[in-house]
């Protein structure tokens, strides 16, 4: 199975389709990672605060695929945001996965009450200069924290990683990102299981129309729609379920529909009043 890639804006290519892991225990995390890489992932999303970065280093380091064939993402936590703290924190992760370099680095949230996610983008500037994060990126950014950092430094971020799934498509900051050169990467991409998306009908009938899954007809939708996706599982059958999302296609009519379910219902905290 042949992953379709995206390119970025700085001449990287990005696997479309990977494998997140919050909330996925560290001492479950190397067995989790390591059914996913065995199923066909080469794409991780991994992130400081989810402490699963040895987990996932040591599935890696397992696995005997060799680390070009590897996108390995993780976040610079908000309380490591400046920039000694930033230059510390990726040589920690680094350290934890067991790896020279990340694919992408991010700025997990833009941590307004901090103040510091424009010097913080100045450090991951010089992160990547340094070798130690291929690409870099923000994550929870919206329009105006893009403006901000896109007007302080020589970078456009890569990519912004956020909260998108049908009922919070996301469509004026996809629409923005279109502009501006930055791929879109959907956490929450089948809404955590906290909103019950898998019974929706516009979802249902599609899935019965094609003979598949409610979240392998969410994993399509995000694909077709060009964002980049990883849905998270700690189930290996589940793993392989949504990675078997290449068969079947959805119709512009079965796309309308479940574009049409985007309420605005968010299931995580809005960057711009988050206080963690
Ligand atoms: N930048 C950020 O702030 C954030 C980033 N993320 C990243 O995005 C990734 C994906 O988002 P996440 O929050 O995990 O949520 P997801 O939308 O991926 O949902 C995960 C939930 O869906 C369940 N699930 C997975 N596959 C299936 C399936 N085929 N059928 C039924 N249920 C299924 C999982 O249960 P089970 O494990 O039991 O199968 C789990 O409860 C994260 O793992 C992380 O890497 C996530 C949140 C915030
Ligand atoms: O999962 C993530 O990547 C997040 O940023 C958040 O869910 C965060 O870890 C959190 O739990 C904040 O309360």
């Amino acid at each position: 199975m042949t992953v379709p890639t995206i390119s970025l804006n700085d001449g990287n290519q990005i696997p479309q389709l990977g494998f997140g892991v919050f909330l996925v225990e560290p001492d479950e995390a190397e067995r989790v990672v390591t059914d996913a890489l065995e199923v066909g992932y080469r794409h991780i999303d991994t992130a400081a605060i989810y402490k699963n970065e040895e987990g996932v280093g040591r599935a890696i380091a397992a696995s005997g695929i060799p680390r070009d064939e590897l996108f390995v993402t993780t976040k610079l936590w908000n309380e490591d945001q400046g920039t000694e703290s930033a230059h510390a924190a990726i040589d920690r992760s680094l350290e934890r996965l067991g790896l020279d370099y990340v694919d992408l680095y991010l700025i997990h949230w833009p941590s307004p009450t901090r103040g510091k996610y424009v010097e913080s983008w100045k450090a991951m500037e010089q992160i990547k200069a340094a070798g130690k994060a291929r690409s870099i990126g923000v994550s929870n950014f919206h329009q105006h924290h893009l403006d901000e950092v896109i007007e302080a430094s020589d970078t456009v971020p890569a990519i912004d990683q956020i909260e998108l799934h049908p009922k919070f498509a996301q469509t004026q900051l996809r629409s923005y990102g279109k502009d501006k050169g930055i791929a879109i990467e959907a956490w929450g991409p089948l809404g955590q299981g906290k909103y019950p998306l898998f019974e929706l009908p516009e979802i249902t009938s599609a899935a019965e129309a094609h003979g598949v899954t409610p979240a392998q007809v969410v994993i399509r939708w995000h694909l077709q729609h060009g964002i980049i996706v990883f849905p998270k599982t700690n189930s290996r059958e589940r793993a392989q379920q949504n990675f078997d999302v290449f068969g079947f296609e959805l119709t512009d009519a079965e796309m309308s529909a479940i574009d049409g379910l985007d309420d605005g219902t968010r299931v995580g905290a809005d960057p711009d009043t988050a206080t963690f």
